[in-house]
């Protein structure tokens, strides 16, 4: 629930048991400046870097990021800054908050002042399009020999700036990761659970934007709610489909990070990708929704990742497909609804096997 006030960042936890670490973020919008907030309001020096000089200083002086997240005063543990130095010079956990368009050249940059034996943990719910590569192993690659992690779950940035009572998901192979970031991040308004499928997590993240994108389109055109349970629901097969093939465990579906992302951005137009699927289904122009939106939409660039994959791999995913088909290659949204309402009519949990054959 949200506080009262909601400028008054005081009633966070404060961990005084807790040994401060320095704490860097890497992205100066809405998502960054909500994680950079939570791990100063815990008490650790935190430095959230952004590219632009005159807005770092912005910040810094008005102890607010106007631009994004308007309203919310920074913890005093919160520095902003545009010098990738003294972000991430000694510090012990990176988090890379950046779109996915700009993480391997943000990541790029910090390589030469990154300490050998810091934490790394992708906040980026996006897919390169260049060898279907998720964020943690563009992590992976250019910064080799590092405990990587993958935060995600159904967070809204506004939400956790306002308080609101939010869990979410850190995902690795390190045990030291996993409990360093539920160390730095947890309060008593933020509760970070752990999962070892940093896979099936991140995949989760990135998929459900395509899904939110769907749902938006699908109350513009007047869906009722029997609606849209079906479409959330068959949304939530054909992702862990999709992962289940690319080696996630479709268990982590059912978590947080799967079927609680899935519901919120579904559900909510707070969600930036369920708002250009709305706009979509008003007969709006893809361009024009993007331009006017000013924040990233991940789903957009996720589609035509995933659709290639989808091909490629042969994954009967025909929501995506027909998402598409909306999209890029100009059908009729009623045509491809028609088409998904009357093509084949698969299991209901296919991870069960259809019992009946
Ligand atoms: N906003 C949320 O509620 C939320 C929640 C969870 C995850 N995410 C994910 O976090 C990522 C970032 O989202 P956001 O909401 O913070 O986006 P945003 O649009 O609010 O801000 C993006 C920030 O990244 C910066 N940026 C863009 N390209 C850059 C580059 N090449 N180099 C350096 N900086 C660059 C922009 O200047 C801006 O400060 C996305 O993948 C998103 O899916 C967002
Ligand atoms: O605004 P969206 O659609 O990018 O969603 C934000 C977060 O991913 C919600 O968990």
């Amino acid at each position: 629930m949200s506080d009262e006030n909601s400028n008054n960042t005081a009633s966070i936890a404060t961990k005084a048991a807790v040994k401060p670490v320095k704490v860097a973020v890497l992205g100066g919008g809405s998502f960054g400046t909500a994680v950079a907030n939570i791990s100063a309001h815990n008490g650790h020096p935190t430095y959230l870097w952004m590219r632009h000089k005159d807005r770092a200083l912005l910040c810094q002086r008005d102890r607010e990021n106007a631009h994004y997240v308007p309203g919310y005063r920074f913890a005093d543990s919160l520095n902003a800054t545009s010098d990738l130095a003294e972000a991430v010079g000694d510090a012990s956990l990176v988090f890379v908050s950046v779109p996915s368009s700009g993480f391997r050249e943000v990541v790029q940059k910090i390589k030469p002042f990154v300490r050998s034996d810091a934490l790394l943990v992708s906040t980026t719910k996006g897919i390169e399009g260049k060898g279907f590569t998720l964020m943690s192993e563009i992590l992976e690659q250019e910064m080799p020999g590092h405990a990587i992690g993958v935060l995600s779950g159904p967070n809204f940035a506004k939400e956790i700036i306002e308080q609101q009572q939010t869990g979410t998901v850190i995902a690795s192979d390190s045990g030291t990761l996993i409990r360093r970031v539920q160390t730095v991040l947890s309060s008593d308004t933020f509760r970070v659970y752990a999962n070892r499928d940093r896979r099936g997590v991140e995949l989760a993240g990135a998929l459900k934007n395509i899904y939110a994108i769907i749902s938006g389109m699908a109350t513009a055109l007047g869906a009722g709610s029997n609606t849209h349970a079906m479409l959330i629901t068959r949304s939530l097969a054909e992702m862990s489909r999709l992962a289940n093939t690319l080696g996630a465990n479709p268990m982590t579906f059912l978590g947080l990070a799967g079927v609680g992302d899935l519901i919120l951005t579904c559900t909510s137009d707070l969600s930036r990708n369920y708002r250009v699927g709305f706009a979509l289904g008003q007969g709006r122009a893809l361009d024009d929704i993007v331009a006017e939106l000013g924040q990233v939409a991940e789903g957009v660039n996720t589609l035509q990742v995933v659709a290639a994959k989808a091909q490629e791999m042969d994954v009967y995913m025909p929501l995506v497909k027909g998402l598409y088909a909306v999209i890029f290659q100009g059908l009729p949204i009623e045509e491809v609804a028609h088409k998904l309402m009357v093509g084949e009519q698969n299991h209901d949990v296919e991870f069960m096997g259809a019992g009946d054959e």
